[in-house]
């Protein structure tokens, strides 16, 4: 029970004086709150610069996906995730995808756009037409507020003006197309919105409301393909079966829904790693699903002349090298360092590798041996934790479930039991 949430100024204490002031209102110990501080003090510091009302850090596994060959390079990928068998299923189908070259990857230019939504033009029609006369002064405009991105070839470069019918009223909305080049481009592009305001009011007439991109980013499209060989996923009825799963997904949005997130298992954790914005391409990738007016599959699979599957995604990924934690997190700079790119479209291309193989690994594993078998075997660790199992006890307790062929808590709990009487 809290005394009071009520804590005026508590974002200006530091780290740990924030901490104490949790300890005397949760009236908790030390000993029960102690497991947020990082074991680095520098780490603190630089999550306290990161955001608000810091107190300490989370620490999510960071791994390596192997196997990886995209456009001929080779790659290692780095995945921050929670969850076990991603990591293993990802670098499995990347070896796969190897037998016939590997992933081919392309992308659009970094094109991210902006809203700016105008309410109240007394003539939303003649409001439009107006915003399109002066197409020049407002990309002039816009260019002024980040001089260096143009310098860079980026920069606002047109300008689409839309009318949505809202319940009782038409509002004009401009989106601003900019090419953001290295950046995910969100502050960049909502800096010229915002000062765009005063002049797409005076034209259209009528006051500004939102001036804010938009995460359905579908002019920075990623796309990729890859060729799995027939008999390395496991013959003709497990190219079938996955082909069965496909359909599935694209008739049903129950099941559409956990196909995508099979594929952003695979997205989320490269974006977290890299100190990408994961919430932006979740966004952009769930938008995309449901494009057509109907929540849909992602990927789509079909066979090639000789049986083997051919695998294919296309989604928005607005992700940068240069803003937002990408820069501030020394383990994004880390995983980027090892990842070797040189330009956010090639990050994007990776990204969407890493979802297709992500995608196939757990159809694969669908349509052959079922998912428990080898992701509750690797997640037989944690459950073993779960039931209070210590050092080296967790590796015998896991062991102990996969042989069992249960992996769940109550039997982990018991044959911990066993354990530390000595009988296991
Ligand atoms: C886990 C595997 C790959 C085992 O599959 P396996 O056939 O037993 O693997 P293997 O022992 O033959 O090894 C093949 C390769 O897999 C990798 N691999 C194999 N084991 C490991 C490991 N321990 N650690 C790291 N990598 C591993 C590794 O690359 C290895 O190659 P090698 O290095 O030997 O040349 C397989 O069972 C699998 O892919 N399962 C699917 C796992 C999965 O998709 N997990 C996601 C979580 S479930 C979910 O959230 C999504 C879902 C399923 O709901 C989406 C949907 O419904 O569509
Ligand atoms: N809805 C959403 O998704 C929202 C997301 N965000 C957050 O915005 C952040 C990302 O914004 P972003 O604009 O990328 O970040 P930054 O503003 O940090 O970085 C972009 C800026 O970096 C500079 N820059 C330096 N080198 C390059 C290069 N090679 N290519 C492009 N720009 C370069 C440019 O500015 P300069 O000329 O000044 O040097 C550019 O404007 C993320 O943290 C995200 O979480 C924020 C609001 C909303």
């Amino acid at each position: 029970m809290v005394t009071s949430s009520r804590l005026p100024g508590f974002y200006k204490l530091s780290p740990s004086e924030r901490l104490n002031t949790v300890l005397q209102a949760t009236g908790l110990e030390i000993g029960q709150l102690g497991a947020v501080l990082p074991a680095d003090d520098q780490m603190l510091a630089i999550a306290d610069r990161m955001i608000e009302n810091v107190i300490g850090a989370l620490s999510v596994p960071l791994a390596v996906a192997a196997n990886f060959k995209i456009n001929g390079k080779d790659y290692l990928i780095p995945m921050a995730t929670e969850e076990p068998s991603v990591v293993a299923a990802a670098s499995n189908m990347a070896s796969v995808a190897r037998i016939h070259g590997g992933f081919h990857a392309s992308s659009d230019q970094p094109i991210m756009i902006s809203q700016i939504q105008v309410v109240g033009a007394p003539d939303p029609h003649g409001a439009r037409l107006r915003l399109y006369e002066r197409r020049r002064d407002i990309l002039d405009l816009a260019n002024e507020q980040d001089p260096f991105l143009v310098k860079l070839g980026g920069g606002a470069k047109d300008i689409k003006v839309r009318i949505i019918e809202a319940p009782g009223a038409s509002h004009v909305v401009l989106h601003l197309i900019v090419d953001v080049r290295d950046a995910m481009g969100a502050n960049a592009v909502n800096t010229m919105a915002e000062a765009l305001a005063p002049l797409v009011s005076e034209i259209a007439g009528g006051r500004v409301r939102l001036r804010i991109l938009s995460n359905k980013a579908d002019l920075r499209l990623a796309r990729v393909r890859a060729i799995y060989d027939r008999d390395a996923l496991g013959g003709e009825d497990v190219v079938n079966g996955i082909i069965d799963a496909y359909d599935f997904a694209v008739a049903d949005p129950y099941r559409a829904a956990t196909h995508n997130k099979g594929i952003m298992n695979g997205i989320t954790a490269v974006v977290l790693a890299t100190g990408n914005d994961t919430r932006a391409v979740e966004a952009g990738a769930h938008c995309h699903a449901a494009a057509s007016g109907r929540y849909t599959s992602l990927s789509h699979y079909e066979k090639d002349t000789n049986g083997n599957l051919v695998g294919t995604l296309e989604l928005p990924m607005a992700v940068g090298l240069v803003g937002g934690a990408t820069k501030t997190h020394p383990v994004a700079q880390a995983s980027v360092r090892m990842l070797g790119v040189e330009s956010a479209q090639e990050l994007a291309q990776i990204i969407t590798a890493v979802g297709l193989a992500q995608n196939t690994g757990a159809l694969r594993a669908l349509a052959a041996e079922g998912i428990q078998k080898g992701h509750m075997s690797l997640h037989a660790r944690n459950v073993a934790i779960a039931a209070g199992a210590d050092g080296d006890e967790i590796e015998h307790v896991a062991a102990r479930l996969k042989q069992a062929g249960n992996v769940r808590l109550d039997i982990a709990q018991k044959v911990l039991e066993e354990v530390r009487a000595g009988a296991g």
